[in-house]
């Protein structure tokens, strides 16, 4: 992603010397630049070796080349991504004998895409996927056919593994809104709203082997997953024809956060303490829901809007994947200047992605990268070896605050690195000195704890609507559910809940858990299964949909009456296998106009109603059980 995004790609190898205020990235003379930089650059180190090699803030050109700002548009070397062999494969490689990391990429290093061979490109680059041996030799013939052959996407089935609408149906496709390695996105409109949105249109030709499908498939299921959160660009729905998948997701309309540091030099300390406060707050995020990006870098945050205050969201999920708590990782991918050092030495957790966000904050407070060269390979180095620099300008002006944080995000150790939530307590990024009281709950238990305050009403009627989400949509929250079910028996006993919740970083004590459990139970059959599981950690965005609302509310409706009468919600709790249901007491609590049944208002006014806050009475309840038995008493 964001291949498209910076301006003349001049160079052909080497970074960005110089542009703005304070951007200053060295480049390799080749390109075109105005003779001012050019001078200055020249005297410049073309590629730095190891400890010899100056930081690349003592690169600076002195102030008088800051006229150049107008006249190059900067190439930051962000867009640089590299995917390895698993260490399955590796371990097969049998000739490949070296444990220098730098080594390894560079003999798996995999040729060019097409597009990447058309731009210049500012250092050597590696892609993400590794090329696949084509299958077959190829049929001189159909060339054409021979191509598509080849593809593990057009091969499959089904990239989404479901049957969907045309795109064209739903949306009007409008003019490009830029391109990566893998999709094209669009400004399209909703035929039906006028409302409009982005659509990242992949080509499934592209989709060379099968984990390119699952790598598209992946990443669907992680932006559903992670829908809700206000700085994750919103899915709104993903389409599947002959040809391509098409996501089409809510329009990030003021351009990359990385077009908006090249065009400042660099930002000030409060405006970078609030960035950075949105960065850091979507990897915590991302990890209480068991997911790591791993591929965090400026070109992968956008703004909604023009406006200076703009929300940021972040959008390409390509590399993240899901993680069960002490998971180690042992592929190497990111993108070289961001990617931490336990990654390049193919053993890493979450904590890698909270460097990447050190690297950021770096970036945004100086305007250049701390880990710097010319090189790959020498970027690697660096990010392995090299010392951070502190001491160039503007640093001397920045506060120590500010650095006491960026050092303790980049500290090397990842065990000894500061956390996500620990750098949102950090002085530097609070607002006003007010930190986050606790770290964000693992998802899966704030989200028991809202279930766990529902009417029993409500919580079937999620369950009817968990079961009309589609397999992308849960994805996510299956991959919790194996997590805990760790025997497989699709049943969470309340001893696998306990050890999960611990696992998932929760505190809580057995009556706590035991309540959990009981709430998510509604079959009361004394464990979680499936289904239950999905219905009680659903996120409640889902709930919002006309169409769920509408389907749920006539399951409960048997006869199309209109209404929901106490029969019929007798009914659904035999269906539910709940016994010992209070219906009058349900129906009463719904019920606003008194006739003594449920009409489809009232029905979406309880299954709107509270949504935000009752997770947050649960967490401020001292003594939750005592609040929440009411709430669970109702059926
Ligand atoms: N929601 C959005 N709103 C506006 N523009 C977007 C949106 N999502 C993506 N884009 C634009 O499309 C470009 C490509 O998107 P994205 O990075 O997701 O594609 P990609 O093919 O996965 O890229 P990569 O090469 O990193 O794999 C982005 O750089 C951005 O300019
Ligand atoms: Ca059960
Ligand atoms: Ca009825
Ligand atoms: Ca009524």
């Amino acid at each position: 992603m964001g291949n498209i995004c910076v301006g003349s790609r001049t160079s052909n190898e080497g970074l960005l010397h110089s542009i703005s205020n304070s951007i200053w990235w060295t480049r390799s003379s080749r390109g075109v630049v105005p003779s001012k930089s050019r001078e200055v650059v020249s005297g410049s180190p073309s590629v730095r070796k190891e400890s010899d090699a100056p930081p690349p803030v003592q690169n600076r050109p002195p102030e008088q080349v800051r006229i150049v700002k107008e006249e190059i548009k900067p190439v930051l070397p962000t867009t640089l991504k590299v995917k390895f062999k698993s260490a399955e494969q590796q371990k097969q490689d049998k000739e490949i004998k070296s444990t220098d990391p730098t080594r390894h990429m560079e003999e798996t290093r995999v040729p060019e895409s097409t597009r990447q061979q058309e731009e210049a490109r500012p250092v050597s680059t590696t892609i993400r996927k590794e090329e696949p041996k084509p299958a077959q030799p190829a049929v001189p013939k159909k060339p054409h056919n021979v191509k598509r052959l080849s593809s593990a996407g057009l091969q499959a089935e089904s990239v989404l593994r479901r049957k969907t609408g045309h795109v064209k149906e739903y949306y009007t496709l409008g003019r490009k809104l830029g391109h990566g390695q893998f999709g094209t996105t669009f400004l399209c409109v909703e035929k039906g709203t006028g409302k409009e949105y982005a659509c990242k249109t992949i080509a499934k030709r592209k989709l060379l082997t099968d984990d390119d499908v699952e790598d598209v498939r992946r990443e669907i299921e992680i932006m559903h997953h992670l829908a809700g959160n206000p700085n994750v660009v919103s899915i709104k729905g993903a389409y599947e024809d002959a040809v391509s998948v098409h996501v089409v997701m809510e329009l990030c309309a003021g351009g990359e956060l990385f077009d908006r540091i090249v065009k400042r030099g660099h930002y000030t300390e409060r405006k970078a303490a609030q960035l950075a406060r949105t960065i850091v707050g979507v990897i915590e995020a991302c990890h209480s829901l068991g997911v790591m990006h791993r591929d965090l870098k400026p070109e992968n945050f956008l703004f909604v809007n023009e406006e200076e205050d703009s929300p940021l969201n972040a959008i390409d999920f390509g590399l993240s994947v899901f993680f069960k708590p002490g998971e180690i990782f042992y592929d190497v991918v990111g993108s070289p200047y961001y990617v931490a050092p336990e990654v390049l030495g193919k053993r890493y957790g979450p904590e890698a992605d909270v460097w990447s966000a050190g690297v950021i904050i770096y970036i945004l407070l100086c305007g250049v990268p701390p880990f710097w060269a010319e090189s790959e390979d020498d970027i690697f180095e660096e990010v392995l070896h090299g010392d951070l620099d502190f001491s160039s300008d503007p640093w001397p002006n920045i506060s120590k605050s500010a650095e006491d944080l960026v050092r303790k995000m980049l500290v090397r150790d990842p065990r000894k690195r500061i956390t996500a939530h620990e750098v949102l307590c950090h002085p530097w990024v609070q607002v006003d000195g007010v930190a986050p009281d606790k770290p964000l709950d693992p998802a899966v238990l704030s989200r028991l704890k809202q279930f766990f305050a529902m009417n029993k009403l409500k919580k079937m009627a999620l369950r009817v609507i968990a079961e009309k989400l589609s397999e992308e949509e849960i994805a996510g929250l299956r991959e919790m559910f194996k997590m805990i079910d760790t025997d497989s028996s699709g049943q969470i006993t309340f001893e696998e809940l306990k050890v999960g919740l611990k696992r998932f970083g929760a505190n809580l004590n057995e009556s706590e858990i035991y309540d959990l459990m009981q709430a998510a139970d509604v079959d009361n059959s004394g464990t979680i299964d499936y289904g239950e599981f999905i219905a009680a950690t659903l996120h409640l965005n889902k709930v919002d949909r006309e169409d769920h609302l509408f389907a749920a509310f006539s399951y409960f409706d048997k006869d199309g009456s209109g209404y929901i009468t106490q029969d019929e919600l007798q009914q659904a709790c035999d269906e539910f296998g709940i016994e010992d249901v209070r219906l009058e007491e349900m129906i009463r609590e719904v019920d606003q106009d008194n006739d003594g049944r449920i009409d489809y208002n009232e029905f979406v006014a309880m299954m709107q109603k509270g949504n935000a806050d009752l997770g947050k009475r649960f967490q401020k309840s001292s003594s939750l059980s005592i609040g929440f038995r009411e709430a669970l008493s109702v059926c």
